[in-house]
């Protein structure tokens, strides 16, 4: 059982309780294991794991930063509940240091009071259960603009591309929800899908600064490793400033209301919560960056196994068509209740595709205890979710794409998304756990069931060639 935490050790002793951490063969002066880790790092990790770790952990040195990766429920269990407090934190990152303003949003921000009140602003303003609803006609109506290019496709038997449908959709929706209708204009929705793909090449790579910090120290270096991340962060000033000055300019009845954006929530709650110009620019780059490329890599997921599965798509289908009263134009979201089969589809989906595989990584900020080992304080926690899915530990034939096991008499029938079980982590849990799952289900629940109650999908003959 874990003990509790300790006060951190000084670098000597640190460097004594990582060298005990079973670690793999292999490490090279500098970049330590950097070289072991693919192009699929999840897959990679749980290789290295299940050959050199111990108990669920295994402690790599990436660069100058001792990352320990969490690859069983029982070790997940320390780091996201019972050690939840020491493990909470963010390590310092030169570029999102940048890109956020300090790192002061809910995503990257390290643990402490400012964390607490901007994840509080998320949780409680932002993206509720009833401001989730409120936004429900604009997803219908993002659904019908989708619906509407498939049909002109369909009605000549061309290809639709649904990568690209399903990414501009995801963002769509999210532009709206940050600035309403304002969203649209002068094309800004299409300016924010460009800046959330910089953001993401910059943050989503295994960043040198990250992994050498006392490079980034050294000024010649910091200009250059970070000259693109001021450039990006510029162009996101300069486009919420705009966004920001046109909410404030709008008569004070315009702004409350039940389909209040986000930019208006934050403006109202700026004094209560003593909120500077630049803690509502990083809160609301953040809900691109945290929202977009999951909800649309969830999605896309989706159709991936509809696709493979024309077995599951027709069983899909058969609710969905069921369930919609006959003549509707399109499923809206008071069909949705009771769909228990799309609920379970969309779980086991994110089951074997979680869009963040090793989470969002964690930061240590005392000594404690996990399964009998020590980890120092400063220690980088990427929890191997995606492995933890795939156990056959923890799950029937693992492999197979069953969503059947998340219905009433399955296997995993109890398990949601709330963090309670911790082979399934798709949302993380504890302090961390994402507060968008609301939001998220909710955009991905509605395509899906447009997608499969108008059409009949399968991949053009070409590319199974
Ligand atoms: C399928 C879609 C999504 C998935 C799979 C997902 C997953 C995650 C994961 C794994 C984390 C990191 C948790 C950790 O560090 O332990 C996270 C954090 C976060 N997510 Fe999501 N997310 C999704 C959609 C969204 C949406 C739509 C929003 C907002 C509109 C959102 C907002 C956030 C925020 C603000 C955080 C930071 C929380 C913190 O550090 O305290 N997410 N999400």
């Amino acid at each position: 059982t874990p003990s509790t935490a300790t006060a951190p050790a000084s670098a000597a002793s640190r460097e004594q309780l990582l060298s005990r951490l079973p670690s793999p063969p292999g490490r090279l002066p500098v970049i330590g294991h950097l070289h072991l880790v693919g192009a699929l790092p999840h897959v990679t990790l749980r290789d290295l794991a299940a050959r050199h770790g111990r108990d669920g952990l295994l402690l790599l040195r990436l660069g100058a930063l001792p990352t320990l990766v969490v690859s069983s429920a029982k070790a997940a269990q320390a780091v996201l509940r019972t050690q939840d407090h020491v493990f909470a934190s963010r390590a310092y990152s030169a570029v999102t240091d940048i890109l956020f303003y300090g790192a002061t949003d809910a995503a990257f921000c390290a643990y402490g009071e400012h964390w607490w009140q901007v994840k509080k602003i998320a949780t409680t303003h932002l993206l509720t259960a009833r401001k989730v609803r409120s936004y429900r006609h604009a997803r219908e109506q993002e659904v019908g603009l989708v619906l509407a290019k498939i049909r002109e496709a369909a009605s000549t038997h061309e290809a639709v591309n649904l990568t690209e449908l399903l990414h501009v959709f995801s963002n769509d929706i999210i532009s709206h929800a940050v600035s309403g209708k304002l969203c649209r204009e002068e094309g800004q929705n299409m300016v924010f899908l460009e800046l959330a793909e910089a953001n993401s090449c910059l943050i989503g790579g295994f960043n040198l600064e990250d992994y050498f910090p006392a490079l980034v120290k050294l000024g010649i270096v910091k200009r250059m490793l970070c000259a693109k991340a001021r450039k990006v962060n510029k162009r996101w000033d300069e486009l919420l400033e705009k966004l920001i000055h046109a909410h404030e300019s709008r008569p004070a009845s315009e702004r409350g209301g039940e389909e209040s954006d986000f930019i208006d929530v934050l403006l109202s709650v700026q004094d209560e919560y003593n909120l500077t110009r630049d803690h509502i620019k990083a809160q609301l780059e953040v809900m691109f960056q945290a929202g977009t490329d999951t909800s649309f890599v969830g999605l896309e997921y989706v159709m991936v196994e509809l696709m493979r599965n024309p077995r599951l798509m027709t069983k899909l289908q058969a609710e969905v068509r069921m369930a919609v009263p006959k003549g509707k134009e399109m499923v809206t979201e008071d069909d949705l209740t009771g769909l228990t089969y799309l609920r379970a589809f969309v779980k086991e989906t994110l089951r074997l595709h979680a869009p963040a595989p090793l989470l969002v990584p964690h930061f240590s900020m005392a000594d404690c205890d996990i399964e009998g080992h020590t980890i120092p304080s400063g220690t980088r926690v990427l929890i191997n979710v995606w492995a933890l899915a795939r156990d056959p530990r923890y799950w029937e034939n693992p492999e197979e794409f069953m969503p059947e096991r998340f219905m009433e008499g399955g296997s995993a029938a109890t398990m949601g998304y709330r963090g309670n079980d911790f082979a399934y982590l798709p949302f993380s849990g504890g302090r961390r756990m994402c507060p968008g799952i609301n939001f998220a289900v909710a955009l991905i629940e509605i395509m899906v069931a447009n997608l499969v109650y108008h059409f009949n999908w399968e991949l053009p003959p070409e590319s199974l060639e």
